[in-house]
């Protein structure tokens, strides 16, 4: 038997190295800026306790962002480490948000250690980056980003083939202009048949009684949401 080297701190270059010589798997790990405990505001899970893992960094700069606080920053944490700080809180839901979550390639074993674990998982993710390997056990939230967020071009049409029915694409719409093009796109693609589809005001820039009232004249089969988190604790709480 050789004799292998111990790793010395938990994931450091020298414990890299050595797991590499004594033949064991680096720690994965992932650049987190947050993880909290909160009520959920958004998509299908609303109202739920959650837990919320936020990764750091994001490709995207929609014009509306809430979470630019996100974009950079950060800390490293192995996969384990996630999991007992998310555990400790005790919830059944988790969500998985940014930054933009998948820019992270190790998400995705991120999101399959959680369904492992039992948690209801939902990912919130951009519709700008390949969702195709995705879990199916997590329910994903696809933004499409409407015109008014600047980056409408990043939007990855081929993700839509990889819904399923307890998926659910949200638009966040910023004034009338965005709601026309949002009712276009589900009509083209006939969304409201495949999945859940949710429309949500840009916070502080489209009036949501005018959005409820555009939804109910043209009939759409849209669910309209507001933030919840942002009602209960104002957009500067950190919830
Ligand atoms: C911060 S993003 C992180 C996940 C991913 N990057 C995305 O865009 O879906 C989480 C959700 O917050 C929404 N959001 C961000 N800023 C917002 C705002 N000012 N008003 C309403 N929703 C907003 C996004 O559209 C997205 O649905
Ligand atoms: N309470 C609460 N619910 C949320 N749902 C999605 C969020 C996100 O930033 O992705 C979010 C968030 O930031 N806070
Ligand atoms: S993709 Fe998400 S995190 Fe990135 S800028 Fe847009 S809303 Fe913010
Ligand atoms: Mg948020």
């Amino acid at each position: 038997m050789p004799i292998r080297p111990l790793p010395r701190e938990h994931g450091d270059i020298a414990t890299s190295n050595a797991a590499l010589i004594a033949g064991k798997p680096r720690p994965e790990r992932l650049r987190i800026t947050e993880i909290f405990h909160s009520i959920q505001g958004e998509a299908d899970a609303a109202g739920w306790p959650t837990v919320f893992v936020r990764l750091t960094g994001c490709p995207l700069r929609c014009t509306w962002c809430d979470t630019a606080y996100a974009f950079h920053g950060g800390t490293w944490w192995t996969i384990d480490a996630i999991l007992a700080d998310v555990a400790r809180h005790g919830a059944r839901h988790i969500c998985v948000t940014g930054g933009e979550p998948l820019a992270q390639k190790r998400c995705l074993m991120l999101l399959t250690r959680l369904c492992d674990a039992g948690y209801e998982v939902s990912l919130e993710t951009s519709g700008a980056i390949d969702v195709g390997a995705v879990d199916a056990r997590v329910r994903k939230v696809l933004d499409l980003k409407a015109p008014g967020s600047g980056e409408d071009a990043r939007n990855r049409w081929d993700n839509l083939r990889f819904l399923s029915p307890s998926d659910q694409v949200k638009f966040v719409l910023a004034g009338r202009a965005d709601y026309e093009w949002a009712r276009d796109v589900v009509g083209r693609h006939r969304l409201g048949q495949r999945c859940m589809v949710l429309f949500s005001p840009v916070h502080g820039s489209l009036d949501p009684r005018d959005l409820a009232e555009w939804i109910l004249a043209d009939r759409l089969p849209v669910r309209f949401q507001l933030q919840l988190h942002k009602i209960l604790w104002g957009e500067e709480s950190g919830h």
